[in-house]
């Protein structure tokens, strides 16, 4: 069991800061290198090299129902302080939580899920207060972004490595709770997270294992659990549907399903009565039919490779791709679709490009923006959660551990650049989670 320094999990990512740097910063892969890419992938690297620069104030979460103002740091103290004191506390100070009541029947499955994380013996503290005047709105709350300004903050950036909780007593330690009696959230990915990859979308079904870790989950009264995937709300009523305690998240956030507490009958929302903006929706309707002509010629052009159709967006998934240049053949199909997408004049798609996929989508929501709306909301209603844990493996993914405050755990499930706080190596034939 390792013990995380403090500091490490305290004020290191520097989520949402400087929207500025993403409007005005240029793409590399941009194929005139004119304007910014507007892919996932490219805004996730101009993120990464914001973070490197600012940090933004936290606390959506536990006290979320606060508005900063960026108008003077004394007054962001304030309100910060009225609302989450603990986080002003110096890095010395002693823990914010509480220890968390984890006893119980299906203690061992929840241990199973959260086991990825490194014990953390040291509670979230804020060891800063805004520096920059800039603001900007996300999920509703105001928030402004802090300057990495010293070494010490340049390492806090880094992602800690996982290791395995063997106890009620150890996940104790690490997730510790405020409030014993509010309960914790998790919010966790599907593809490449609870379920490792197949060569195709409709071969990853939940294992048995799976289902009876979840299963355990939905039996427990101290956890909300989330699935927030871009699978569709069919696939996700169809696998999880009976999960009557769970909230399912579909299509990035584009449709939410809140639990059912006790009624097996789901109901699914679009995130505009979230609070999100769906209304643009209809002015394009047209916009899959031209896209979908776009991806299958692509599709033609790349055999084995196929076209997945959702109600927000279209995929094209390449993961059965076998010759060399995979990488030129998706930069040409982003190109192409970037560029029809100008024709057309449907400037509110977005071509991002995902593990194995290139989505195109026509929505504003993201898996960070609904994760936070959806702590915000119970916050507001008098019920926050305790304890946050988000875990995932792709560019989606990387919206929730933007977006999450620093008392947030945050899972990235294997390689490559992420803005999570923990990484959990992929365990080969396992739930890449559950292992
Ligand atoms: O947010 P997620 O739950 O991670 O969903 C992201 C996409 O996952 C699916 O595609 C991925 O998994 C497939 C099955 O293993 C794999 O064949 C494909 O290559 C992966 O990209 C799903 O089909 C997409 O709709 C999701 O957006």
């Amino acid at each position: 069991m390792q013990a995380a320094p403090v500091a490490h999990r305290t004020a290191r990512r520097g989520r949402s800061g400087g929207r500025s740097d993403t409007s005005t910063e240029r793409c590399r892969k941009s194929p005139s290198g004119a304007r910014p890419c507007s892919s996932d992938g490219c805004r996730l690297e101009q993120r990464f090299e914001s973070v490197r620069r600012s940090r933004s104030m936290p606390c959506a979460g536990c006290c979320s129902s606060q508005r900063i103002s960026n108008s003077k740091d004394s007054d962001a103290k304030d309100s910060l302080s009225a609302c989450c004191p603990a986080q002003l506390q110096s890095s010395e100070a002693t823990p914010m939580h509480s220890p968390g009541n984890c006893s119980g029947t299906s203690t061992s499955s929840t241990i199973t899920v959260l086991s990825q994380a490194t014990t953390l013996n040291s509670p979230p503290v804020m060891s800063s207060l805004p520096t920059d005047a800039e603001e900007f709105f996300e999920g509703g709350v105001e928030l402004s972004p802090m300057k990495v300004d010293s070494s010490e903050d340049l390492l806090r950036l880094t992602t800690q490595p996982l290791s395995m909780l063997d106890s009620d007593e150890a996940l104790q330690q690490f997730w510790p709770l405020v409030d014993r009696d509010l309960p914790k959230a998790l919010f966790l990915d599907y593809d490449g997270t609870l379920r490792e990859f197949e060569t195709r979308p409709e071969l990853a079904v939940p294992t048995d294992e799976l289902l009876s870790l979840l299963a355990a989950l939905n039996d427990r009264p101290d956890i909300r659990s989330h699935i927030i995937s871009g699978r569709d709300s069919s696939f996700l009523e169809t696998h999880f549907g009976s999960l009557n305690s769970f909230t399912l998240i579909a299509e990035h956030g584009y449709h939410i399903s809140p639990p059912t507490d006790g009624n097996c009958q789901r109901k699914w929302e679009l995130w505009e009565h979230f609070g999100g903006d769906a209304k643009n929706f209809a002015v394009h309707r047209n916009w899959k039919a031209t896209l979908r002509e776009a991806m299958s010629s692509i599709v033609a052009d790349n055999p084995g490779s196929s076209i997945e159709e959702k109600q927000s967006s279209l995929v094209w998934h390449y993961r059965e791709l076998v010759e060399k240049d995979t990488e030129a053949s998706v930069q040409q199909a982003w190109a192409r679709l970037s560029q029809l997408c100008a024709r057309e004049h449907l400037k509110d798609v977005n071509i991002s490009i995902g593990n194995k996929y290139l989505e195109a989508s026509y929505r504003t929501v993201r898996k960070g923006l609904v994760m936070r709306r959806l702590c915000e909301e119970k916050a507001l209603f008098g019920e926050p959660f305790a304890a946050v844990l988000a875990a995932g493996d792709d560019v989606s993914d990387e919206t929730m551990f933007e977006a999450a405050p620093p008392d947030y755990l945050t899972i990235k499930v294997g390689d490559g650049q992420t803005l999570a706080s923990f990484r959990r190596p992929i365990a080969p034939a396992t739930s890449p989670l559950a292992a």
